[in-house]
Protein backbone atom coordinates (compact mmCIF):
# COMPACT_ATOMS: atom_id res chain seq x y z
CA UNK A 1 0.00 0.00 0.00
CA UNK A 2 1.42 3.58 -0.85
CA UNK A 3 2.85 5.50 1.96
CA UNK A 4 3.80 9.25 1.87
CA UNK A 5 7.15 10.25 3.26
CA UNK A 6 7.46 13.75 4.44
CA UNK A 7 10.50 15.91 5.86
CA UNK A 8 8.95 18.19 7.53
CA UNK A 9 10.38 22.33 8.26
CA UNK A 10 10.62 23.83 4.24
CA UNK A 11 8.78 26.93 3.22
CA UNK A 12 6.98 26.82 0.43
CA UNK A 13 7.68 29.77 -2.77
CA UNK A 14 6.34 29.68 -6.26
CA UNK A 15 3.12 29.13 -7.91
CA UNK A 16 0.66 25.80 -8.66
CA UNK A 17 -2.29 25.34 -10.76
CA UNK A 18 -5.20 24.68 -8.96
CA UNK A 19 -7.35 21.87 -10.75
CA UNK A 20 -11.08 21.40 -11.78
CA UNK A 21 -13.28 20.94 -8.63
CA UNK A 22 -13.83 16.64 -7.66
CA UNK A 23 -17.13 17.67 -6.47
CA UNK A 24 -18.22 19.43 -9.37
CA UNK A 25 -16.55 17.00 -11.85
CA UNK A 26 -18.62 14.12 -10.46
CA UNK A 27 -22.08 15.59 -10.53
CA UNK A 28 -20.99 16.70 -14.40
CA UNK A 29 -19.63 13.65 -15.32
CA UNK A 30 -23.12 11.89 -14.02
CA UNK A 31 -25.15 14.58 -16.10
CA UNK A 32 -23.71 12.98 -19.30
CA UNK A 33 -26.11 10.28 -18.78
CA UNK A 34 -28.78 13.20 -19.63
CA UNK A 35 -27.47 13.87 -22.83
CA UNK A 36 -28.72 12.69 -26.39
CA UNK A 37 -25.36 13.87 -28.11
CA UNK A 38 -21.58 13.79 -26.78
CA UNK A 39 -20.85 15.82 -23.77
CA UNK A 40 -17.41 17.15 -23.96
CA UNK A 41 -15.67 18.60 -20.35
CA UNK A 42 -12.19 20.40 -19.59
CA UNK A 43 -10.60 20.95 -16.74
CA UNK A 44 -11.20 17.62 -15.56
CA UNK A 45 -8.94 15.99 -12.82
CA UNK A 46 -7.03 13.36 -12.87
CA UNK A 47 -8.45 11.63 -9.38
CA UNK A 48 -9.30 8.03 -8.36
CA UNK A 49 -12.90 9.11 -8.31
CA UNK A 50 -13.11 10.38 -11.18
CA UNK A 51 -11.53 7.12 -12.84
CA UNK A 52 -14.01 5.27 -10.62
CA UNK A 53 -17.27 7.40 -12.07
CA UNK A 54 -15.59 7.19 -15.70
CA UNK A 55 -15.53 3.06 -14.82
CA UNK A 56 -19.40 3.09 -13.99
CA UNK A 57 -20.41 5.20 -16.78
CA UNK A 58 -18.74 2.83 -19.22
CA UNK A 59 -19.99 -0.10 -17.24
CA UNK A 60 -23.88 1.64 -18.32
CA UNK A 61 -22.66 1.31 -22.12
CA UNK A 62 -21.77 5.22 -21.96
CA UNK A 63 -18.98 5.60 -24.27
CA UNK A 64 -16.14 7.59 -23.11
CA UNK A 65 -13.40 9.28 -24.33
CA UNK A 66 -10.49 10.86 -22.11
CA UNK A 67 -7.59 12.35 -23.73
CA UNK A 68 -5.34 14.79 -20.87
CA UNK A 69 -7.95 16.96 -18.61
CA UNK A 70 -10.58 16.67 -21.54
CA UNK A 71 -12.90 13.98 -20.90
CA UNK A 72 -16.08 13.34 -23.58
CA UNK A 73 -19.07 11.40 -23.11
CA UNK A 74 -21.61 9.67 -25.05
CA UNK A 75 -24.81 8.74 -23.45
CA UNK A 76 -26.92 7.68 -26.83
CA UNK A 77 -26.43 4.09 -26.38
CA UNK A 78 -27.00 3.37 -22.55
CA UNK A 79 -27.80 -0.10 -21.74
CA UNK A 80 -27.46 -1.14 -18.16
CA UNK A 81 -29.15 1.68 -15.49
CA UNK A 82 -27.48 0.24 -12.19
CA UNK A 83 -24.78 0.86 -9.50
CA UNK A 84 -23.71 -1.64 -8.27
CA UNK A 85 -22.24 -2.26 -4.09
CA UNK A 86 -18.82 -2.59 -5.25
CA UNK A 87 -19.31 0.65 -7.50
CA UNK A 88 -20.89 2.41 -4.64
CA UNK A 89 -18.55 1.25 -2.03
CA UNK A 90 -15.45 2.25 -3.87
CA UNK A 91 -17.40 6.33 -4.14
CA UNK A 92 -20.52 7.30 -2.43
CA UNK A 93 -20.75 9.82 -4.89
CA UNK A 94 -22.09 7.39 -7.44
CA UNK A 95 -25.42 8.03 -6.28
CA UNK A 96 -25.36 11.06 -8.90
CA UNK A 97 -26.61 8.45 -11.27
CA UNK A 98 -29.70 7.93 -9.60
CA UNK A 99 -31.30 11.05 -10.50
CA UNK A 100 -29.89 11.03 -14.04
CA UNK A 101 -30.68 7.85 -15.14
CA UNK A 102 -34.52 7.34 -13.52
CA UNK A 103 -35.29 11.00 -15.34
CA UNK A 104 -33.79 9.34 -18.78
CA UNK A 105 -34.94 5.76 -18.94
CA UNK A 106 -37.49 6.04 -16.35
CA UNK A 107 -35.68 3.17 -14.23
CA UNK A 108 -32.63 3.21 -11.71
CA UNK A 109 -31.19 0.52 -9.46
CA UNK A 110 -28.51 1.80 -7.25
CA UNK A 111 -26.74 0.42 -4.88
CA UNK A 112 -27.05 2.01 -1.27
CA UNK A 113 -23.62 3.76 0.43
CA UNK A 114 -23.44 2.81 3.71
CA UNK A 115 -21.64 5.08 6.65
CA UNK A 116 -18.28 6.08 5.92
CA UNK A 117 -15.18 7.12 7.93
CA UNK A 118 -16.97 10.74 8.32
CA UNK A 119 -20.27 10.34 9.69
CA UNK A 120 -23.31 8.04 8.73
CA UNK A 121 -24.60 9.82 5.40
CA UNK A 122 -27.47 8.67 4.48
CA UNK A 123 -29.02 9.41 1.34
CA UNK A 124 -33.27 9.66 2.51
CA UNK A 125 -33.76 13.36 0.98
CA UNK A 126 -32.50 12.52 -2.62
CA UNK A 127 -35.20 9.53 -2.07
CA UNK A 128 -37.92 11.47 -0.61
CA UNK A 129 -37.21 14.39 -3.62
CA UNK A 130 -37.63 11.59 -6.31
CA UNK A 131 -40.71 10.26 -4.21
CA UNK A 132 -41.81 13.83 -4.50
CA UNK A 133 -41.48 13.50 -8.06
CA UNK A 134 -43.53 10.66 -8.53
CA UNK A 135 -41.48 8.18 -8.84
CA UNK A 136 -41.90 4.89 -7.63
CA UNK A 137 -38.66 3.69 -4.61
CA UNK A 138 -38.27 0.66 -3.40
CA UNK A 139 -35.21 -0.60 -1.28
CA UNK A 140 -34.77 -4.44 -1.31
CA UNK A 141 -31.35 -6.21 -0.68
CA UNK A 142 -29.82 -2.67 0.00
CA UNK A 143 -30.31 -1.71 -3.24
CA UNK A 144 -32.62 1.67 -4.25
CA UNK A 145 -34.99 0.11 -6.68
CA UNK A 146 -36.58 3.28 -8.73
CA UNK A 147 -39.34 3.54 -11.73
CA UNK A 148 -41.50 6.22 -13.52
CA UNK A 149 -42.71 3.92 -15.37
CA UNK A 150 -46.07 4.18 -13.78
CA UNK A 151 -46.09 7.68 -14.83
CA UNK A 152 -47.90 9.61 -17.32
CA UNK A 153 -44.86 9.33 -20.31
CA UNK A 154 -43.05 7.94 -17.96
CA UNK A 155 -41.74 11.31 -16.66
CA UNK A 156 -41.21 12.79 -13.14
CA UNK A 157 -43.69 15.26 -12.41
CA UNK A 158 -42.47 18.80 -11.49
CA UNK A 159 -42.69 19.36 -7.60
CA UNK A 160 -42.01 21.51 -4.81
CA UNK A 161 -39.77 19.92 -2.32
CA UNK A 162 -38.20 21.21 0.97
CA UNK A 163 -34.88 19.59 1.95
CA UNK A 164 -35.01 19.88 6.06
CA UNK A 165 -31.10 19.38 5.62
CA UNK A 166 -28.69 21.22 2.99
CA UNK A 167 -27.67 18.08 1.34
CA UNK A 168 -25.03 19.06 -1.57
CA UNK A 169 -25.29 15.66 -3.78
CA UNK A 170 -28.91 15.66 -2.54
CA UNK A 171 -29.44 19.21 -4.09
CA UNK A 172 -27.36 17.68 -7.27
CA UNK A 173 -29.45 14.83 -7.77
CA UNK A 174 -33.34 16.39 -7.38
CA UNK A 175 -31.57 18.83 -10.24
CA UNK A 176 -30.26 16.80 -12.18
CA UNK A 177 -33.83 14.89 -11.89
CA UNK A 178 -36.28 18.18 -12.63
CA UNK A 179 -34.03 18.95 -15.54
CA UNK A 180 -35.93 16.62 -17.76
CA UNK A 181 -39.12 15.93 -15.36
CA UNK A 182 -42.79 17.24 -17.09
CA UNK A 183 -43.30 20.91 -15.29
CA UNK A 184 -41.63 23.08 -12.42
CA UNK A 185 -39.56 21.61 -9.57
CA UNK A 186 -39.05 23.93 -6.75
CA UNK A 187 -36.46 23.01 -4.15
CA UNK A 188 -35.74 24.68 -1.16
CA UNK A 189 -33.54 25.10 1.41
CA UNK A 190 -31.19 23.46 -1.64
CA UNK A 191 -27.33 23.69 -1.19
CA UNK A 192 -25.67 26.74 -2.45
CA UNK A 193 -22.57 25.06 -3.00
CA UNK A 194 -20.63 26.51 -6.01
CA UNK A 195 -20.28 22.88 -7.60
CA UNK A 196 -23.91 23.20 -7.23
CA UNK A 197 -23.59 26.48 -9.12
CA UNK A 198 -21.69 24.91 -11.52
CA UNK A 199 -23.33 21.49 -12.61
CA UNK A 200 -26.65 24.22 -13.43
CA UNK A 201 -24.15 25.95 -15.46
CA UNK A 202 -23.20 22.96 -17.91
CA UNK A 203 -27.22 21.40 -17.51
CA UNK A 204 -28.61 25.21 -18.46
CA UNK A 205 -25.54 24.51 -21.51
CA UNK A 206 -27.09 21.01 -22.39
CA UNK A 207 -30.60 22.81 -22.50
CA UNK A 208 -31.70 22.87 -18.69
CA UNK A 209 -34.27 25.78 -17.55
CA UNK A 210 -32.73 26.19 -14.14
CA UNK A 211 -32.85 29.83 -12.37
CA UNK A 212 -31.67 30.58 -8.50
CA UNK A 213 -28.60 27.67 -8.27
CA UNK A 214 -26.33 29.63 -5.92
CA UNK A 215 -29.60 30.47 -3.64
CA UNK A 216 -31.30 28.53 -1.31
CA UNK A 217 -34.62 27.78 -3.82
CA UNK A 218 -33.88 26.19 -6.99
CA UNK A 219 -36.56 26.33 -9.72
CA UNK A 220 -36.30 24.16 -12.59
CA UNK A 221 -38.63 24.30 -15.53
CA UNK A 222 -38.54 20.36 -16.77
CA UNK A 223 -37.85 20.35 -21.00
CA UNK A 224 -38.03 17.26 -23.11
CA UNK A 225 -34.35 16.33 -24.05
CA UNK A 226 -31.02 17.55 -23.36
CA UNK A 227 -28.25 17.47 -25.29
CA UNK A 228 -24.41 17.80 -25.19
CA UNK A 229 -22.53 21.09 -25.11
CA UNK A 230 -18.79 22.09 -23.59
CA UNK A 231 -17.99 23.20 -20.43
CA UNK A 232 -14.86 23.29 -17.48
CA UNK A 233 -15.37 22.35 -14.97
CA UNK A 234 -14.48 24.84 -12.00
CA UNK A 235 -11.78 25.21 -10.03
CA UNK A 236 -11.33 22.98 -6.75
CA UNK A 237 -11.54 25.60 -3.43
CA UNK A 238 -10.83 22.67 -1.65
CA UNK A 239 -7.71 21.85 -3.25
CA UNK A 240 -6.80 25.63 -3.32
CA UNK A 241 -7.88 26.04 0.77
CA UNK A 242 -5.85 23.06 1.53
CA UNK A 243 -2.33 24.85 0.12
CA UNK A 244 -3.34 28.41 1.32
CA UNK A 245 -2.84 26.68 4.58
CA UNK A 246 -0.30 24.76 3.78
CA UNK A 247 1.85 28.05 2.98
CA UNK A 248 0.38 29.71 5.98
CA UNK A 249 1.53 27.15 8.15
CA UNK A 250 5.44 26.38 6.44
CA UNK A 251 5.87 30.14 5.52
CA UNK A 252 6.99 31.45 2.40
CA UNK A 253 4.92 32.98 -0.31
CA UNK A 254 2.96 30.84 -3.08
CA UNK A 255 0.29 32.40 -5.85
CA UNK A 256 -2.36 30.06 -6.76
CA UNK A 257 -4.00 29.81 -10.21
CA UNK A 258 -7.07 29.44 -11.70
CA UNK A 259 -8.20 30.07 -8.18
CA UNK A 260 -11.62 31.68 -7.32
CA UNK A 261 -11.24 33.62 -3.94
CA UNK A 262 -14.84 34.51 -4.16
CA UNK A 263 -15.44 30.80 -3.54
CA UNK A 264 -13.32 30.83 -0.27
CA UNK A 265 -14.41 33.74 1.31
CA UNK A 266 -14.91 31.63 4.42
CA UNK A 267 -11.34 30.69 4.41
CA UNK A 268 -9.83 33.45 3.41
CA UNK A 269 -10.82 35.42 5.87
CA UNK A 270 -9.85 32.63 8.89
CA UNK A 271 -5.86 32.63 7.37
CA UNK A 272 -6.17 36.66 7.82
CA UNK A 273 -7.05 35.97 11.33
CA UNK A 274 -4.54 33.48 11.82
CA UNK A 275 -1.93 36.28 10.87
CA UNK A 276 -1.51 35.27 7.10
CA UNK A 277 -1.02 37.49 3.83
CA UNK A 278 -3.38 37.17 1.07
CA UNK A 279 -3.89 39.34 -1.87
CA UNK A 280 -5.82 38.03 -4.68
CA UNK A 281 -7.30 39.00 -8.58
CA UNK A 282 -10.59 37.54 -9.91
CA UNK A 283 -8.41 33.86 -10.90
CA UNK A 284 -5.33 34.27 -8.52
CA UNK A 285 -4.66 34.40 -4.62
CA UNK A 286 -1.39 34.57 -3.63
CA UNK A 287 -0.32 33.77 0.49
CA UNK A 288 2.58 35.09 2.22
CA UNK A 289 3.48 34.36 5.55
CA UNK A 290 6.19 33.90 8.21
CA UNK A 291 4.61 30.56 9.36
CA UNK A 292 4.27 32.41 13.05
CA UNK A 293 0.15 32.00 13.10
CA UNK A 294 -2.38 32.69 15.92
CA UNK A 295 -4.90 29.73 16.54
CA UNK A 296 -8.46 30.64 14.81
CA UNK A 297 -11.72 28.84 16.00
CA UNK A 298 -13.77 27.72 13.47
CA UNK A 299 -17.82 26.29 12.69
CA UNK A 300 -18.48 24.19 9.57
CA UNK A 301 -21.47 25.30 7.95
CA UNK A 302 -23.22 25.18 4.29
CA UNK A 303 -21.58 27.07 2.03
CA UNK A 304 -21.08 30.51 2.01
CA UNK A 305 -19.98 29.64 5.77
CA UNK A 306 -16.82 27.33 6.60
CA UNK A 307 -16.68 24.34 4.44
CA UNK A 308 -15.78 20.91 6.28
CA UNK A 309 -13.87 20.19 3.61
CA UNK A 310 -11.78 22.67 5.14
CA UNK A 311 -11.70 21.31 9.00
CA UNK A 312 -8.79 18.93 8.77
CA UNK A 313 -6.66 21.22 7.58
CA UNK A 314 -7.50 24.06 9.88
CA UNK A 315 -7.18 21.42 12.64
CA UNK A 316 -3.44 20.86 11.65
CA UNK A 317 -2.55 24.44 11.60
CA UNK A 318 -4.64 25.37 14.75
CA UNK A 319 -1.96 22.72 16.23
CA UNK A 320 0.86 24.65 15.78
CA UNK A 321 -0.85 28.43 16.04
CA UNK A 322 0.04 30.55 19.39
CA UNK A 323 -2.92 29.83 21.90
CA UNK A 324 -6.31 28.12 22.16
CA UNK A 325 -8.67 27.54 19.68
CA UNK A 326 -12.05 25.51 19.22
CA UNK A 327 -13.18 23.65 15.94
CA UNK A 328 -16.58 23.05 16.11
CA UNK A 329 -17.82 20.44 13.05
CA UNK A 330 -21.61 20.72 12.55
CA UNK A 331 -21.74 18.52 9.25
CA UNK A 332 -20.77 15.24 9.66
CA UNK A 333 -21.03 13.74 13.30
CA UNK A 334 -17.65 11.86 12.88
CA UNK A 335 -15.07 13.92 11.52
CA UNK A 336 -12.42 14.01 13.86
CA UNK A 337 -10.77 10.95 12.52
CA UNK A 338 -7.36 12.88 12.73
CA UNK A 339 -7.07 14.04 15.81
CA UNK A 340 -5.52 10.93 17.26
CA UNK A 341 -3.33 10.94 14.80
CA UNK A 342 -2.04 14.35 15.10
CA UNK A 343 -2.09 13.74 19.00
CA UNK A 344 0.76 10.99 17.77
CA UNK A 345 2.64 14.17 16.17
CA UNK A 346 2.47 16.03 19.64
CA UNK A 347 -0.75 17.83 18.85
CA UNK A 348 -2.62 18.71 22.23
CA UNK A 349 -6.10 18.17 21.22
CA UNK A 350 -9.03 17.14 23.47
CA UNK A 351 -12.67 16.50 21.81
CA UNK A 352 -15.87 17.01 23.34
CA UNK A 353 -18.65 15.83 21.26
CA UNK A 354 -18.66 18.12 17.80
CA UNK A 355 -16.09 20.69 19.09
CA UNK A 356 -12.36 19.98 19.21
CA UNK A 357 -10.66 22.39 21.74
CA UNK A 358 -6.82 22.73 20.58
CA UNK A 359 -3.83 23.89 22.39
CA UNK A 360 -1.17 25.23 20.03
CA UNK A 361 2.33 23.74 20.94
CA UNK A 362 5.84 25.22 20.33
CA UNK A 363 6.65 22.16 17.74
CA UNK A 364 4.98 19.14 15.80
CA UNK A 365 7.18 15.89 15.61
CA UNK A 366 7.28 14.04 13.04
CA UNK A 367 5.89 10.15 13.33
CA UNK A 368 4.07 7.34 11.71
CA UNK A 369 0.43 8.08 10.86
CA UNK A 370 -2.54 6.76 9.26
CA UNK A 371 -4.60 8.25 7.02
CA UNK A 372 -8.49 7.45 7.23
CA UNK A 373 -10.40 9.77 4.67
CA UNK A 374 -9.91 12.30 2.62
CA UNK A 375 -9.36 15.57 3.88
CA UNK A 376 -7.84 14.48 7.01
CA UNK A 377 -5.12 12.97 5.22
CA UNK A 378 -4.77 16.45 3.23
CA UNK A 379 -4.59 17.26 7.25
CA UNK A 380 -1.42 15.13 7.94
CA UNK A 381 0.05 16.07 5.42
CA UNK A 382 -0.17 19.68 6.42
CA UNK A 383 1.38 18.49 9.83
CA UNK A 384 4.26 16.05 8.19
CA UNK A 385 4.74 19.45 6.17
CA UNK A 386 6.16 21.71 9.34
CA UNK A 387 6.80 18.89 11.94
CA UNK A 388 10.12 17.98 12.75
CA UNK A 389 11.88 15.19 11.43
CA UNK A 390 9.88 12.98 9.06
CA UNK A 391 6.14 11.77 8.75
CA UNK A 392 4.79 8.38 7.12
CA UNK A 393 1.16 8.71 6.13
CA UNK A 394 0.27 5.18 5.73
CA UNK A 395 -3.07 4.88 3.60
CA UNK A 396 -2.95 7.39 0.60
CA UNK A 397 -5.43 6.15 -1.29
CA UNK A 398 -7.46 8.37 0.68
CA UNK A 399 -5.49 11.44 -0.58
CA UNK A 400 -5.41 10.50 -4.42
CA UNK A 401 -9.21 10.35 -4.52
CA UNK A 402 -9.35 14.14 -4.26
CA UNK A 403 -6.08 15.86 -4.80
CA UNK A 404 -4.18 15.49 -8.21
CA UNK A 405 -0.51 14.93 -8.27
CA UNK A 406 -0.23 15.98 -4.73
CA UNK A 407 3.26 15.90 -3.85
CA UNK A 408 4.50 16.82 -7.37
CA UNK A 409 2.63 19.87 -6.56
CA UNK A 410 3.99 20.09 -2.95
CA UNK A 411 7.70 19.18 -4.16
CA UNK A 412 7.38 22.16 -7.28
CA UNK A 413 6.74 24.54 -4.57
CA UNK A 414 9.68 23.36 -2.26
CA UNK A 415 8.33 21.09 -0.02
CA UNK A 416 10.41 17.30 0.58
CA UNK A 417 7.68 14.77 -0.03
CA UNK A 418 7.90 11.01 -1.73
CA UNK A 419 5.57 7.94 -2.31
CA UNK A 420 6.89 4.71 -1.56
CA UNK A 421 4.99 1.48 -2.09
C1 LIG B 1 -19.14 14.47 -3.76
C2 LIG B 1 -19.44 15.64 -2.88
O1 LIG B 1 -19.89 16.67 -3.36
N1 LIG B 1 -19.16 15.52 -1.58
C3 LIG B 1 -19.38 16.63 -0.69
C4 LIG B 1 -20.83 16.65 -0.30
O2 LIG B 1 -21.13 15.39 0.31
P1 LIG B 1 -22.65 14.98 0.52
O3 LIG B 1 -23.48 15.56 -0.56
O4 LIG B 1 -22.66 13.50 0.71
O5 LIG B 1 -22.98 15.69 1.87
P2 LIG B 1 -24.41 16.32 2.27
O6 LIG B 1 -24.39 17.77 1.96
O7 LIG B 1 -25.46 15.49 1.62
O8 LIG B 1 -24.43 16.07 3.83
C5 LIG B 1 -24.75 17.08 4.76
C6 LIG B 1 -25.42 16.47 5.95
O9 LIG B 1 -26.72 16.03 5.57
C7 LIG B 1 -26.95 14.70 5.96
N2 LIG B 1 -27.86 14.10 4.96
C8 LIG B 1 -27.59 14.20 3.63
C9 LIG B 1 -28.42 13.66 2.69
C10 LIG B 1 -29.59 13.00 3.12
O10 LIG B 1 -30.38 12.48 2.32
N3 LIG B 1 -29.84 12.92 4.45
C11 LIG B 1 -29.01 13.45 5.39
O11 LIG B 1 -29.26 13.35 6.59
C12 LIG B 1 -25.54 14.08 5.95
O12 LIG B 1 -25.47 12.89 6.72
C13 LIG B 1 -24.73 15.21 6.51
O13 LIG B 1 -24.82 15.23 7.92
O14 LIG B 1 -21.07 17.72 0.62
C14 LIG B 1 -20.34 17.60 1.84
C15 LIG B 1 -20.76 18.76 2.74
O15 LIG B 1 -20.35 19.96 2.20
C16 LIG B 1 -18.85 17.58 1.56
O16 LIG B 1 -18.15 17.30 2.76
C17 LIG B 1 -18.50 16.51 0.54
O17 LIG B 1 -17.16 16.68 0.13
C1 LIG C 1 -16.09 14.02 1.96
C2 LIG C 1 -15.59 14.24 0.75
O1 LIG C 1 -15.91 13.56 -0.36
P1 LIG C 1 -17.05 12.47 -0.59
O2 LIG C 1 -18.36 13.12 -0.39
O3 LIG C 1 -16.84 12.08 -2.03
O4 LIG C 1 -16.79 11.35 0.38
C3 LIG C 1 -14.60 15.32 0.52
O5 LIG C 1 -14.39 15.69 -0.66
O6 LIG C 1 -14.00 15.80 1.49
Amino acid sequence: MDKLIIEGGVSLHGEVLVSGAKNAALPILCAGLLAETPLKLTRVPELRDVASTLKLLDTMGVKVNKQGDMVTLDASDVASFEATYEMVKTMRASILVLGPLLARFGTARVSLPGGCAIGSRPVDLHIKGLQAMGAAMHITHGYIQASTLHLPNRRLQGAKYYMDIVTVTGTENLMMAAALAQGITVLENAAKEPEVVDLAECLNKMGAKIKGAGTDTITIEGVERLTGAEHPIVCDRIEAGTYMVAVAMTGGEVTLKNARPDLLEAVIEKLREAGAQISTTAHSITVKSSGKLKAVNVRTAPHPAFPTDMQAQFMAMNTMAEGVSTVVETIFENRFMHVQELQRMGANIEVQGNTALVKGVAALEGANVMATDLRASAGLVLAGLVAEGETVIDRIYHLDRGYERLEEKLNQLGAKVRRAH
